[in-house]
């Protein structure tokens, strides 16, 4: 089996689990952050870096390696893993968000969608049965289903036809997928804000029995409680021996809450580039180490952090780097942000362990936020 989920502890104080999934290129421990890889790096990371941080699994995109260098150099290459050099698990989404979002959208149609590269201008077309080439040829051990994630607000009619076709379409990948012995394809529940619209496809995507199944449609603008609420509902729906992985949510906050919901994977671009333009996540709280109050401030980015940006470089001398625009300082601002969410996913799962996830949560919310919620 490409993917097998081990479900090891189920929290007393919460619905979150403590879990293993295995895979072709290594196991992940569950509740996990998956830094996000979209050109086939994590922006300014190495492998040597990633895996220093204990990263253990990290998500690339169809749309964006399809568009550029193209799946067929990733594949007559080796594949994605021997491109990057990267030797742990790695997951693709699969262009469907991407298109909505980047590209210049043409049609959308029962075949698939017409748009234009972000980058070219050139005509192209993405199909459930394109994504599952695409994907089958770059090799990541899970892989996304091709779906439509509906834009915040959408009305009701509009969400029940494109979720319908969403369902019609991840049969369609099912169908197409030419290595399910090694690449797990995981479907995604959409279905808007509408309960009945969520709650009938996370039924029919059940009733495929897939490897792992994905929450999508979500932070794309809606109310932070709309989101929770729609989770609060929509996982228990999904089986309890299956990874959940909610799309596109990497805030300290919504990876805690996530989890507390039962979600056991989480991807975001927020950590890495938020990064690039100076601000970070520190334990107390957002930092922007640009601001001219860091000037002389030759103190440790975050106190609280042992990473190699806090143990060896001040406020000040970043602060002087992203002023400068020099790299080194988006590097250094990267490191500490990834570091910092990896090591939030490492304290939750010790809180599971210790049946105390939610006290962790006032705790964490009160020195990060300063509030309790
Ligand atoms: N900085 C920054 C920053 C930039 C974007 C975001 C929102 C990301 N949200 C998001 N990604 C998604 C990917 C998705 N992929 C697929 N295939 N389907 C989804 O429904 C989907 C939904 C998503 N929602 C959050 C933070």
């Amino acid at each position: 089996m490409a993917v097998r989920y081990e479900l090891l502890k189920q929290c007393k104080q919460s619905g979150a689990r403590l879990g293993r999934l295995h895979t072709p290129h290594g196991v992940i421990e569950t509740p996990i952050f998956m830094p996000v890889g979209t050109l086939a790096t994590v922006k300014t990371m190495s492998p040597e870096e990633l895996k220093e941080m204990d990263a253990q699994i990290i998500l690339s995109n169809t749309y964006h390696l399809f568009i550029r260098p193209g799946h067929e150099i990733v594949k007559e290459a080796g594949g994605l893993h021997k491109f990057m050099n990267w030797d742990r698990p790695i997951l693709t989404d699969s262009g469907g968000f991407q298109v909505f979002s980047l590209g210049d959208l043409r049609k959308i149609t029962e075949e698939g969608v017409q748009f234009r590269s972000h980058l070219s201008g050139e005509k192209l077309f993405l199909s459930p049965e394109k994504a599952m080439e695409i994907q089958n040829a770059l090799g990541a051990d899970i892989i996304m289903a091709f779906d439509e994630c509906p834009p915040y607000p959408a009305e009701y009619e509009y969400v029940k036809n494109s979720t319908e076709r969403t369902y019609r379409w991840l049969k369609r990948c099912k169908e197409a997928h030419g290595r399910p012995e090694d690449q797990a394809l995981f479907g995604i529940v959409q279905g808007g804000e509408y309960r009945e619209l969520r709650e009938e496809s996370a039924r029919q995507l059940v009733d495929l029995d897939l490897p792992g199944y994905a929450v999508g449609g979500l932070s794309v603008g809606e109310p932070h409680e709309m989101m929770f609420e729609i989770l609060g509902y929509t996982t228990p729906l999904l089986p309890k021996d299956k990874p959940r992985y909610l799309m596109g949510v990497g805030s300290p906050e919504a990876l805690i809450e996530g989890a507390i919901l039962g979600i056991d994977m989480f991807d975001c671009v927020l950590p890495t580039r938020i990064a690039r333009n100076g601000t970070t996540m520190t334990s107390e709280g957002r930092l922007v180490v640009r601001n001219a109050k860091f000037t002389r401030d030759f103190g440790p980015l975050d106190p609280n952090c042992d990473c190699y940006t806090c143990r060896n470089y001040s406020r000040a001398y970043l602060r002087h780097l992203i002023k400068a625009d020099e790299t080194f300082g988006l590097r250094l601002t990267t490191y500490h942000n990834l570091y910092f969410l990896l090591n939030l996913m490492h304290q939750v799962r010790q809180a599971i362990m210790e049946d105390r996830l939610l006290d962790f949560r006032d705790e964490f919310m009160m020195k990060y936020y300063g509030t309790l919620n």
